[in-house]
C-alpha cells in the first residue's frame, strides 16, 4: 500500500471509529458489532505500525476503551458515603437496641436487609438521567465510572420521571458470573479471582467498559439522599420507591419491631445464605423512621442508626465442621 492509500484509509478509520465508540461509550448505543468494532480497530494499529509518520497522539488506538486511558476522575460526594459499624453475636445486637432506645422515646420498627458482598455505588440523575455513577471510594472522594456503571444491566438509564436523584447501593457479581469468569481465566492462564467481590471491583477498574459488559455485573440499591425531603418517611417506603423508579431492590428484607425478630432473620439468613445467587457477608439492621434515624444522628464515620451484623467467616465455619466431621 503506498504512504498516500494508508493515510487516506488511517483518516477514514479513525474517523468511523471514533464515531461508533462515541456512540458505543457515550450514547449507548451501540451502532455496529463488536467483531466490525474490533476489525476496523485492528487495521488502524496494523497501519499506524506499518506508517509510523501518520502516528497521532489523539488516534482512538492511543486511549483505551475510547476514553482518555488517565485511569478515573475523581468525584466529590455532596453526601458523604458512610461505613458501618459492626455487630457480631447477639449481645451486641442486644446492645445496639438499648442504645438506640436510651437515645429516643419514640416508637420505631428496624429493617433487615441482607448485606451484599460488593463494591458500594452512588448513581445520580438528573431530569431521568443517568448523569455519574461513581465509587464510594474513601465515602467523601470516589471515582467516576459512569461508562462502566452503563453496562451494569440492572441500572437504569433512564428514570419514568424527569427527576433529580442521587441512590446508593451495591454493585456485585453473582455467583454463576464468578464461577464462570474464573474458569475462563484460568483457561487462558490467567490469574483468577478469590471472590465475587474482588471480581467486581476489578471489573470495575476497567478502563475499556466493554469489558465490564462480559462480565455480567449487577446492583442492588439500598439507599436515597435527602430522602425526608421526598415524602418518604421510611427506609421501607424509600426502598418501594426506588422499586417503582426501576431500580433492583433486594427482596429478601423484613421490618422488625423487635431485637428478638431481627435476631431470627439473621438467623435464617445464615443458613439461606448458600442458596443465595449472589454472596452476602451478614445483614444490615436500620431503624427504619428517618425521623428517628435523624433524631439519633450519626459518628463521625457511621450512623448510630445502622449496624452490620457479620457472619462468621465461612473458612470458620467449615474448621468448626471438619472439627465435628473428623
Ligand atoms: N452492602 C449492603 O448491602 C449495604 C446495605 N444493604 N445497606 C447499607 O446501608 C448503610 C449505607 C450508609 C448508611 C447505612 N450499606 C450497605 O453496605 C455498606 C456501604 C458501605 C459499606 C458497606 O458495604
Amino acid at each position: 500500500m503506498q504512504p498516500e492509500e494508508a493515510k487516506q484509509r488511517i483518516e477514514e478509520l479513525r474517523a468511523t471509529l471514533q464515531t461508533w465508540a462515541k456512540a458505543y461509550y457515550e450514547d449507548d448505543n451501540p451502532i455496529t458489532t463488536d467483531a466490525d468494532y474490533d476489525k476496523a480497530y485492528h487495521e488502524l494499529v496494523e497501519l499506524e505500525e506499518a506508517f509510523p509518520e501518520f502516528q497521532s497522539a489523539d488516534s482512538i488506538t492511543q486511549k483505551v476503551g475510547g476514553e482518555v486511558a488517565e485511569g478515573f476522575e475523581k468525584v466529590r460526594h455532596d453526601t458523604p458515603m458512610l461505613s458501618l459499624s459492626n455487630a457480631f453475636n447477639k449481645e451486641d445486637l442486644v446492645a445496639f437496641d438499648q442504645r438506640i432506645r436510651r437515645l429516643t422515646s419514640a416508637d420505631f420498627s428496624y429493617v433487615c436487609e441482607l448485606k451484599i458482598d460488593g463494591l458500594a455505588i452512588a448513581l445520580k440523575y438528573e431530569n431521568g438521567q443517568l448523569v455519574q455513577g461513581a465509587t464510594r471510594g474513601d465515602g467523601t472522594i470516589g471515582e467516576n465510572i459512569t461508562n462502566n456503571l452503563r453496562q451494569v444491566t440492572s441500572i437504569p438509564h433512564q428514570l419514568p420521571e424527569a427527576i433529580d436523584l442521587e441512590v446508593r447501593g451495591e454493585c456485585y457479581m453473582p455467583k454463576e458470573s464468578f464461577v464462570k469468569l474464573n474458569d475462563m481465566r484460568e483457561a487462558e492462564g490467567q490469574t483468577v479471582f478469590a471472590n465475587p467481590r474482588n471480581a467486581a471491583a476489578g471489573t470495575l477498574r476497567q478502563l475499556d467498559s466493554r469489558v465490564v459488559k462480559q462480565r455480567q455485573l449487577s446492583a442492588f440499591m439500598y439507599g436515597l439522599v435527602h430522602q425526608p425531603t421526598d415524602g418518604l418517611s421510611s427506609q421501607e417506603t424509600a426502598l418501594e420507591q426506588m422499586s417503582d423508579w426501576g431500580f433492583q431492590i433486594n427482596p429478601d428484607r423484613t421490618v422488625c419491631q423487635t431485637i428478638e425478630e431481627v435476631w431470627s432473620f439473621i438467623e435464617t439468613y445464615q443458613e439461606k445464605r448458600m442458596a443465595l445467587p449472589y454472596e452476602i457477608d451478614g445483614i444490615v439492621i436500620k431503624v427504619n423512621e428517618f425521623s428517628v434515624q435523624n433524631e439519633i444522628g450519626f459518628t463521625v464515620k457511621a450512623p448510630r442508626w445502622a449496624i452490620a451484623y457479620k457472619f462468621p467467616a465461612e473458612e470458620a465455619l467449615t474448621e468448626i465442621l471438619d472439627i465435628e466431621w473428623t
